[in-house]
């Protein structure tokens, strides 16, 4: 990203630092994510990449730094920036003894989406999963829960989304398709999308810049391509190695 880059920035962090027990998870984190853009958060287990996702949301308070969404600081404005952004999670499920639609309701009513029945049967039929409506959440297969999950995150038309491994447990076929649904609902919204993965296919298909995270540490800002050239290495996988095993390496 050029300093030029005239589209609004909607998400920053400005020298995040937050400490666990004497463990620094982020270690003064600076970045900005603009409209239209899908940055992609990588780094190893441990790097910090859900620590940095859960203050964002207001979930975890920082030990210092600040952070502001569509130009105003979480910490006063945190109720007014949250009902524009929303998040899934692999690791976060909805309630389990609620059926799908009574899930989706449930949200739908805390967002306040307008005709929530048309907006429902539109995301079920967008992550094709229409057919899970009637099944309780708790006995979904995690992949089913994935997508279920992921129309909870499109529920608000969020202009902030934060996407947690949004292909975890998904098969090739699946993860393909949920793909193509970010990317299409990003280029026909222009949202602002953070999104974490380990797979670095899903990473160069779907992200337009990357942040690479050591310790809590950017070690590498870019383009996928800008990064593999700067690493001198052959993918995205091969310098995601790379920084896991020698993070200390700066491109
Ligand atoms: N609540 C907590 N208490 C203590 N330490 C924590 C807590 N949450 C995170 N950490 C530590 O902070 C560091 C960053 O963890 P985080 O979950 O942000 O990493 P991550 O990049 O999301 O990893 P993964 O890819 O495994 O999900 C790790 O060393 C972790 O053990």
């Amino acid at each position: 990203m050029s300093d030029t880059d005239s589209r609004e920035v909607i998400l920053e962090a400005r020298e995040l630092t937050r400490e666990f027990e004497g463990v620094k998870a982020l270690d003064r984190f600076s970045f900005k994510l603009r409209r239209g853009e899908i940055l992609g958060l990588l780094g190893a287990n441990g790097a910090g990449k859900t620590t940095a996702m859960n203050c964002m949301l207001g979930l975890t308070l920082p030990t210092s730094g600040d952070l502001f969404a569509f130009g105003k600081t979480l910490e006063a404005h945190r109720i007014e920036i949250l009902k524009k952004t929303n998040f899934s999670s692999a690791y976060v499920s909805l309630p389990g003894n609620l059926k799908v639609w009574q899930n989706l309701t449930v949200f739908a009513q805390i967002y306040g989406v307008p005709k929530p029945k048309k907006k429902i049967a539109e995301l079920l039929e967008l992550l094709e999963v229409a057919h899970l409506r009637d099944r309780v959440t708790g006995q979904l297969s995690a992949g089913e829960s994935t997508r279920v999950n992921l129309c909870k995150a499109f529920l608000n038309d969020p202009e902030l989304l934060m996407l947690d491994e949004p292909t975890a447990s998904l098969d090739p076929d699946i993860a393909d398709k949920v793909r193509k649904v970010v990317r299409r609902v990003q280029s026909e919204r222009n949202i602002g999308i953070l999104y974490t993965s380990h797979n670095m296919k899903d990473i160069e298909e779907v992200c337009d810049r990357v942040i690479f995270l050591h310790k809590g540490k950017i070690v590498a800002e870019g383009t996928p391509d800008q990064i593999v050239k700067k690493f001198s290495e052959n993918s995205l996988e091969d310098v995601f190695i790379k920084i896991a095993r020698s993070g200390d390496l700066e491109a």
